[in-house]
């Protein structure tokens, strides 16, 4: 007698885009930044996404973390596909579920370091679990520049803070464009692996745009760009790896 067994389909992945396409400029003078990606990014993941300059690393990042609106194609975050939705549940999607770690670092002024990283927390009226606080800030090195404002902090200092205050929160998904760029390489060391432990023991999903192909040695997958198509999509990059593939492309 024939049998069957019932599957079920779990599915794993914390974002993704589907023919992702975003053009920039006049029908006279266009630019496709993306053109038509379609990309599945499992949970717990650490993605590096590669490619030479211009080849649309970040305005692939962008437009999958909401912050840029696709000419076409869908980008999914979980069930939520944000370019059909209005600019306010995007907004809601973005505060519930992603952080950044960007280059601006935009702190305010007036409020210490530490009020800085809360800051994100209290907006969306949510408790500080001190614990989560204290290992962010340790792993950063920033446990005795806490009571500091930013005017009386380096430049790598703010930056740290303002990563702080991107994974304070625990955000399912957390998008970092260059995020060693402007750290020494001790510290840039041990954002990285931070970042990784973020998805290696608590699940969280990382996407991190970057030159460095030291850094993308830390993602268990890099995407390789070139002219806004993925070219390339290697699994447990090593930094060798990366680089012949990049030097190849570049050829
Ligand atoms: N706002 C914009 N208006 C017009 N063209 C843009 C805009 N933003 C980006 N572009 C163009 O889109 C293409 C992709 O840019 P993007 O910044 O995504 O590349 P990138 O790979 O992140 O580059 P880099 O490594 O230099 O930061 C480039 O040709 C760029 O000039």
């Amino acid at each position: 007698m024939e049998r069957t067994t019932a599957v079920t389909v779990i599915t794993h992945t914390a974002c993704a885009t589907r023919h992702l396409t975003k053009i920039y400029g006049s029908t006279a003078e266009q630019v496709v930044a993306v053109d038509d990606v379609s990309v599945d990014i499992a949970r717990g993941s650490f993605t590096a996404i590669m490619g030479p300059s211009g080849s649309g690393k970040s305005t692939l990042m962008h437009c999958m973390a909401g912050l840029d609106r696709p000419t076409s194609g869908q980008v999914l975050i979980g069930d939520d596909d944000l370019a059909a939705l209005p600019e306010r549940a995007v907004t809601r999607v973005r505060r519930d579920k992603v952080g950044f770690i960007f280059q601006a670092f935009n702190l305010l002024p007036t409020l210490t370091a530490e009020q800085n990283i809360v800051l994100p927390l209290e907006l969306a009226g949510r408790r500080v679990e001190r614990s989560v606080l204290d290992a962010v800030v340790d792993s950063l090195g920033l446990g005795d520049r806490l009571g500091h404002r930013p005017s009386q902090l380096s430049g790598g200092q703010q930056q740290r803070v303002a990563v702080a205050r991107a994974l304070v929160t625990r955000p399912e998904v957390i998008f970092a464009d260059e995020p060693t760029g402007a750290l020494d390489q001790k510290t840039g060391t041990r954002l990285l692996d931070y970042l990784r432990a973020c998805a290696r023991d608590d699940g969280q999903t990382i996407i991190m745009v970057t030159h460095d192909a030291r850094a993308a040695a830390y993602a268990d997958r890099a995407l390789m760009l070139l002219d806004g198509r993925i070219v390339g999509d290697l699994a447990q990059p090593t930094a060798e790896a990366v680089t012949g593939f990049l030097g190849a492309v570049a050829a």
